[in-house]
C-alpha cells in the first residue's frame, strides 16, 4: 500500500506569472522561489536574456505570455519559438488582439503560428473584443500588459470562456502587485496604472497534486500532501471536491493535506471540466481503472495542448482494453464497453511528449504490474521529482529499452 508525505513542486502557472509581473516593475520584488521545471526555466531564461532569438521548448504559458511582453518592449526585436508541436499550436487570436493594441508581430514561418518576430514598441490599448473559447493564456498575456497600455484595455471576451479560474489567477495575481481591475459579464476593465514590486512566495501546485489523488483511488494508500494552499488561486484545488465521488475524502491537518479512502462511489461521472483542462487526464484514466463509465464535456481545448489529449487518451485507454468514445470533439465518454488486448505482451503507454499523459498513467502499475511508461523525463515540463517521489511511496521503477522488449517477445 502506498504511503508517505510527498513534498508537491510549485505552480508553474503562479510560477510564470510572477516572474513576468516581477519583470515588468524591474524586477524590483523578490520571489523567494519559483517551480523548479523545464516551462519555468525556459521563463527564467528568456527574461534574463537579452539575445534576439527566445526559445520556450514546449511552454505554452511562455510562448503567450512573453509575446505579450515583448511586443511591449520598445527598440527591442525577438524572434520567439519553441519545438515543433509549440510551432503548431495556434496564436492567431492572440497576435491579431495585440496588433489591435498597436503591436508590430510578423509570423516568421506558418500564418497563426510561432515561430513570431516581435518588434517592440509602446502599446496604446483601447476597447477590443476577443474570442475566449480556444486558449485563456491568450486573455492572461493581454491582462499583465494591460495596465501599462496608453490607455489601459477594455477586453470583451466573446465565444464562451474556457479555462476561467486561470483567468481569475491573472487577475488576482495582478492585484498583489497593486494593479485594479474590473471583471463584470465577460468584460473585463484594465485602467492604465504601475505595479508595484512585492515579495512573492509561491504555493505548491494543485494539478500535481492530482496524480496523488489517482494513486488514492486506485490504491486506499497513506498518502499526504504537502505544500499547498488552502485559498488558492489555482482552479485545479477542484480536484478535492472531483475525487470525492472516486473514492477520496481529503482534509487539512494544518498545513498538510491528507487523502483518505472512502467507500462513496459515484455510479456514472458526468463532469464538465471546462475550468480544469488539465485534470482531464487524471480523471479519465481513474474512472477508468475504478470501472466507472463517464460523460466528461468541457474538452475542446485538450486538442491544442501538448499533444491531442481526446486522441491520445483514447488511443492508450484502448490498449488497457476500455473503448472510449470523442464525442464532438468536446467529451470523452466510456459506457463500460471493453476490448480484448493481448494479456502475452507488456503495456507500454506513449506519452506524445505530454508530461500528464506519463503522470496520470503511471498509477495504472497499481492495477497492471510491469506497466511501461514511454519517454518518462516527459515529466520535466511541470514535475521533474515526479518518478523520485513514486518510489518514495514504494513503487519501484526500472529503465527499461520498449522497442528492445517488445522485438524480443
Ligand atoms: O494560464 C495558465 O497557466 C494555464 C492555462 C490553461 O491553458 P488554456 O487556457 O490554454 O486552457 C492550462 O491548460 C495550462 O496548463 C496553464
Ligand atoms: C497545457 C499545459 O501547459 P501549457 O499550455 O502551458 O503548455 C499543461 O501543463 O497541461
Amino acid at each position: 500500500m502506498p504511503e508517505g508525505i510527498i513534498d508537491l513542486p510549485l505552480s508553474k502557472s503562479i510560477s510564470n506569472r510572477v516572474l513576468i509581473l516581477n519583470a515588468l516593475t524591474g524586477n524590483r520584488g523578490r520571489i523567494e522561489r519559483t517551480a523548479e521545471c523545464d516551462d519555468t526555466a525556459v521563463m527564467l531564461t528568456a527574461l534574463s536574456q537579452t539575445s534576439d532569438e527566445v526559445n520556450i521548448g514546449a511552454a505554452g504559458t511562455a510562448m503567450r505570455f512573453l509575446t505579450a511582453y515583448f511586443a511591449m518592449q520598445p527598440g527591442r526585436t525577438v524572434t520567439i519559438t519553441g519545438t515543433e508541436r509549440m510551432c503548431n499550436r495556434p496564436i492567431a487570436l492572440l497576435v491579431d488582439a495585440l496588433r489591435q493594441c498597436g503591436a508590430s508581430i510578423e509570423y516568421v514561418d506558418k500564418e497563426g503560428y510561432p515561430p513570431l518576430k516581435i518588434h517592440g514598441c509602446r502599446l496604446t490599448g483601447g476597447d477590443i473584443t476577443l474570442p475566449a473559447s480556444v486558449s485563456s493564456q491568450y486573455v492572461s498575456a493581454l491582462l499583465m500588459t494591460a495596465p501599462l497600455m496608453e490607455h489601459g484595455l477594455k477586453l470583451t471576451l466573446t465565444d464562451g470562456i474556457v479555462s476561467l479560474p486561470y483567468i481569475k489567477m491573472t487577475l488576482g495575481l495582478m492585484k498583489e502587485w497593486g494593479v485594479d481591475s474590473d471583471f463584470t459579464d465577460n468584460v473585463i476593465t484594465v485602467e492604465p496604472q504601475h505595479y508595484t514590486p512585492v515579495d512573492f512566495k509561491v504555493e505548491a501546485d494543485w494539478s500535481a497534486a492530482s496524480y496523488w489523488y489517482e494513486i488514492e483511488a486506485l490504491s486506499s494508500g497513506d498518502l499526504s500532501l504537502r505544500g499547498l494552499s488552502r485559498n488558492s488561486l489555482q482552479g485545479d484545488s477542484h480536484v478535492a471536491d472531483f475525487f470525492t465521488g472516486l473514492g477520496v475524502n481529503s482534509e487539512w491537518d494544518g498545513d498538510v493535506m491528507e487523502l483518505m479512502p472512502s467507500p462513496d462511489l459515484t455510479p456514472r461521472i458526468t463532469l464538465d471540466m471546462s475550468e480544469q483542462p488539465d485534470l482531464a487526464q487524471t480523471v479519465v484514466v481513474t474512472c477508468a481503472m475504478l470501472g466507472l463509465p463517464f460523460h466528461i464535456t468541457g474538452l475542446s481545448t485538450l486538442k491544442i495542448k501538448e499533444t491531442d489529449r481526446l486522441t491520445a487518451l483514447r488511443d492508450e485507454l484502448r490498449k488497457l482494453s476500455f473503448v472510449i468514445d470523442i464525442v464532438d470533439d468536446n467529451a470523452l465518454e466510456w459506457e463500460g464497453a471493453r476490448c480484448p488486448v493481448d494479456t502475452s505482451r507488456p503495456v507500454v503507454i506513449d506519452t506524445y511528449q505530454d508530461h500528464r499523459m506519463a503522470m496520470a498513467f503511471a498509477p495504472v502499475v497499481l492495477y497492471i504490474p510491469g506497466l511501461i511508461i514511454r519517454n518518462a523525463d516527459v515529466v520535466t515540463k511541470s514535475y521533474p521529482e515526479y518518478w523520485d517521489h513514486l518510489r518514495s511511496i514504494g513503487f519501484t521503477t526500472k529503465e527499461v529499452d520498449a522497442d528492445t522488449l517488445l522485438n524480443n517477445i
